[in-house]
């Protein structure tokens, strides 16, 4: 069931009208449906659940709106964080810190220190240099660092070159031949309790294939540590599970990826965490823009020219992303056109020669399929500011984030005396 769907002609987000939360809050404002955010955790939890008792990390990087992790929150998800700052965020939601999970390469100490503070549930050790240092710490605070050893088991994910993570030339995780080595050492450390083994080879993934022949490789290695004596109980598999975009498009869905893990880690005898971000939040969210003017003349299909841009929605510029496109009060008729921002860059194109609802001034649209890697890669480029968030909820809907608006940002900016 779509949440974002016509009715009686006008795009409703579950109860609420569109064109109400634009004439409230304004344009451009992502608008998020907490029944979708529910019902995808629910159907990643319950495609695991021949595994278990699994535990499920809500990927913060994908949208860390403390409205959405409270909704996760209260869904049992803990959480994925990949700093002090996404940390900080669960925790304000409310999730324990048992049930944190912390990822990525470029921990700073800083961040090991809040994260042994906080006493989250388990570090993602990415290096062995990271692993040391987090052992001299936990060891002067007179704490044990529960932890796991993400290796990077050279797959190619078939995914996006910028989100791939899992190749060997990739920057993420130690090479699968030197895990072993790094495994003995680390867990000899005190101050650490290396528990198991992280993996995670990229977003977006349309095919099981890749994600599969990853976690065989993973098994094979926790058989080849516990025949080096090391007492494996964790396996982290990370996130990655794609989402359609558009037409056509058709991911694997959760539960055929929940039997692949089911089958591939029979007999592991461990316990499994995941990592979803994009499936959970990617399809509970809109982009709701409002069209500045449609340009025509020039060479190629008319420009239509909308107040969300690439600072709002990167997705698009950055890796050429599919979003679809559509009239919230959509007329029948249909147009090819270019579909771009007001930056000044042609990079700021959302979409070109793109088959579209019939759209003119004035008119409202949405970027569908933005709950995930929307928001939270916002920037406020060309002096934009940052968007507002909404989340629905039946027929009431509250702003989740204000507006920020170009002059708060300047507020924090100052002329030293010596230029005045
Ligand atoms: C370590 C880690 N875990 C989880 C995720 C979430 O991935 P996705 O949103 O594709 O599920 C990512 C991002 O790719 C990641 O880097
Ligand atoms: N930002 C990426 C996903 C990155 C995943 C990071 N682990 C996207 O929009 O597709």
């Amino acid at each position: 069931m779509d949440h974002f769907a016509l009715r009686g002609g006008v795009m409703h987000a579950e109860d609420v009208p569109l064109p109400v939360i634009a004439q409230e809050v304004g344009t451009p404002v992502y608008v998020y449906s907490r029944a979708t955010l529910e019902r995808h955790a629910r159907v990643f939890r319950d495609a695991l659940a021949p595994l278990g008792d699994v535990h499920l990390a809500f990927a913060v990087k994908s949208n860390p709106n403390l409205a959405v992790l409270k909704v996760m929150q209260r869904e049992g998800y803990g959480a994925d964080v990949v700093s002090g700052g996404e940390l900080m965020r669960a925790l304000a939601a409310g999730m324990a810190p048992a049930d944190i999970v912390f990822s990525g390469v470029g921990k700073t100490r800083a961040e090991l220190l809040l994260g042994l503070e906080k006493r989250i549930g388990q570090f993602n050790i990415e290096s062995r240099e990271e692993g040391r240092e987090l052992a001299e710490l936990a060891a002067e605070m007179g704490v044990e660092a529960q932890a796991t050893l993400r290796i990077n088991p050279d797959v190619d994910a078939g995914t996006h070159e910028k989100i791939s993570t899992g190749r060997a030339e990739n920057k993420f995780g130690i090479p699968l031949v030197h895990a072993r080595e790094a495994f003995a050492e680390l867990a000899g450390l005190e101050g650490l309790n290396l528990r198991g083994v992280a993996v995670h080879i990229g977003s977006q993934l349309l095919d099981l294939s890749p994600l599969e022949a990853a976690f065989e490789k993973v098994g094979a290695l926790v058989a080849n540590l516990r025949e080096a004596g090391h007492n494996v109980t964790h396996v982290d598999l990370g996130g990655g599970l794609g989402v359609p975009y558009k037409a056509g498009e058709n991911p694997p869905s959760p539960a055929e990826y929940g039997a692949m893990v089911a089958r591939v880690t029979k007999g592991w005898g461990v316990h499994l965490t995941f990592e979803p971000g994009r499936v959970i939040a990617g399809n509970a969210g809109v982009l709701l823009t409002r069209v500045v003017r449609v340009k025509r003349g020039g060479n190629g299909p008319p420009f239509v020219i909308v107040d969300a841009a690439m600072n709002d929605l990167a997705r698009p510029a950055l890796y050429g992303a599919w979003h679809d496109f559509e009239a919230v009060e959509p007329s029948g008729e249909r147009m090819t056109a270019n579909i771009v921002g007001p930056i000044c860059e042609t990079g700021d194109t959302f979409a070109r020669d793109r088959e579209c609802d019939a759209l003119q001034s004035g008119e409202l649209a949405v970027f569908r399929t933005a709950g995930a890697y929307g928001a939270t890669m916002a920037s406020s480029y060309n002096s934009r500011g940052f968007v507002a968030e909404v989340m629905v909820d039946g027929s009431q809907w509250a702003v989740v984030a204000d507006r920020i608006a170009p002059e708060t940002i300047s507020d924090a900016e100052r002329v030293p005396e010596w230029l005045e």
